[in-house]
């Protein structure tokens, strides 16, 4: 299932060279663009049957998942339906208007959440994410990203929560050159 993971991201064309601003404010040379799988019913289920094989694994019991807008929120829905365990949806600010909530959803104190992201470069959308989760009394018993871009978010992740990734950059520019050698 990794495999076909790794070769879906080449085949939906997620992958993109150029120049990029990213949400850190940090520059790169390529783009993993998540969104082009998760907007895929074939992938995003590929993703989801994953993301649920590797948590159960691992041992990680967890009673509810956590999407923050906007990458991860088709991810947790579709681990949502697969698992059959709740969903809340974090967004980035609090709403502006109506309830003024910045959780949709109820977590109830002490529930323990499965945190999911779509990408992780340096880490701070989905800690910021886990920082408003537990204010409202969660407990968060691990972060499950799709592709980590192994630029620190791991080690910042790890040093409060256990930190799961389906894919690293590393895998998939791997997948990419072996290709490249038996053309
Ligand atoms: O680990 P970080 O350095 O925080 O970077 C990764 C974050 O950047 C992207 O979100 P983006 O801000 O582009 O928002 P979107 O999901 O709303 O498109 C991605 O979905 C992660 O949330
Ligand atoms: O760091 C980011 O903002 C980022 C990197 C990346 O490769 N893909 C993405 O969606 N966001």
């Amino acid at each position: 299932m990794k495999d076909q993971l790794i070769d879906t991201f080449f085949s939906e064309g997620a992958i993109l060279f150029g120049r990029f601003v990213l949400t850190s404010g940090k520059e790169s040379d390529y783009y993993i663009n998540v969104k082009k799988l998760s907007t895929n019913p074939k992938a995003l289920r590929l993703i989801a049957r994953l993301m649920a094989k590797k948590v159960k694994e691992l041992g990680i019991e967890f009673d509810r998942i956590a999407g923050p807008e906007l990458g991860a929120v088709p991810i947790a829905t579709a681990l949502s339906l697969e698992t059959g365990k709740p969903l809340v949806v974090v967004r980035k600010k609090p709403k502006g208007h109506g309830t003024g909530s910045q959780i949709e959803g109820e977590v109830k104190p002490g529930e323990r959440i499965l945190l999911v992201e779509d990408v992780t470069t340096t880490g701070g959308s989905v800690l910021k994410a886990a920082e408003v989760l537990e204010r409202a009394g969660a407990e968060i018993v691990a972060i499950s990203v799709v592709v980590d871009r192994e630029e620190g978010a791991g080690e910042r992740i790890e040093e409060r929560y256990r930190f799961i990734s389906l894919v690293t950059v590393s895998e998939l520019f791997a997948r990419r050159d072996s290709a490249e050698m038996k053309k």
